[in-house]
């Protein structure tokens, strides 16, 4: 079958993540278009060499497909604890740090990821940028006043040089999109976030918000995949004291 250079990178970057899985594992398994190809690629290899796995998917989407291919499902509740989640990003940064929830799911998405032992993220070079933040970050908000909490995000943003950042509820088919635990989801289009982290704790702290899609400090590694087939593997520094540092990742050839 012949795929598009999109796809031979998302591909490539699963199939490298999928190098990880082991017999026995509890797997969190994430959602988009890469996450698709992740799932595919282990029905794959289930049905091939019988590998013994259950996943925990992070969105009703994820767990529709993995059904029909025949991936043993769970929920969190039932195994607690995972070894390993995989999902897809939208940005990620020389921190590995990451905007997720473009597919609106990264509420489930970081209960999944905080919940294993190791976190990989799938992604290709459109994904890699220096600073986090041209991607809009998705935050779920609960329905109930989300004005409200819309004005409290706004005065939180303007105490963190991001004041004035145009902010848009997500639709879908002409009416608010709702997430899988039935929630907004207000878009930050802040285009370069000066401090993510900080933002992090603010967005945290301001009650209405359930979940924002900055992930940090969670991503232990990136499987990068390359529009040519192949991929490499970026890790997390142990001390990666400086965003601007650049050179705190290691590209380690597959
Ligand atoms: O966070 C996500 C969904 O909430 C996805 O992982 C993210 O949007 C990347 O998706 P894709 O692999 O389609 O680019």
């Amino acid at each position: 079958m012949s795929i598009s250079p999109a796809d031979a990178a998302k591909r490539a970057a699963a199939a490298l993540a999928l190098e990880s899985v082991e017999g026995g594992m509890r797997l969190g398994i994430g959602t988009g278009s890469t996450a698709v190809w992740l799932v595919r690629l282990l029905a794959e290899r289930i049905s091939a060499t019988g590998l013994d796995v259950v996943c925990v998917p992070t969105s009703e989407a994820t767990a529709a497909l993995a059904r029909e291919l025949g991936v043993p499902l769970a929920t969190l509740d039932e195994l607690g604890a995972l070894d390993l989640a995989i999902d897809g990003a939208d940005e990620f940064d020389p921190r590995l740090d990451l905007i997720k929830g473009g597919g609106g799911a990264h509420f489930r998405e970081k209960i999944v990821a905080a919940a294993a032992a190791r976190f990989i993220v799938i992604a290709d070079e459109g994904k890699r940028v220096p600073r986090l933040g041209a991607f809009p970050l998705p935050v779920e908000v609960v329905r109930f006043g989300w004005p409200a909490t819309e004005a409290a995000i706004r005065r939180a943003l303007e105490g963190l040089d991001l004041g004035g950042a145009p902010i848009r509820l997500r639709e879908r088919d002409g009416a608010p999109a709702l997430t899988d635990e039935g929630n907004y989801i207000l878009d930050l289009a802040l285009g370069a976030i000066p401090d993510a982290p900080a933002l992090a704790r603010r967005l945290d702290s301001i009650t209405g918000v359930v979940e924002h899609g900055l992930f940090i400090g969670m991503a232990d590694c990136v499987a990068l995949g390359r529009a040519d087939g192949t991929a490499g593997m970026l890790r997390r520094l142990a001390a990666t004291p400086d965003p601007r540092e650049i050179d705190l990742m290691r590209d380690e050839d597959a």
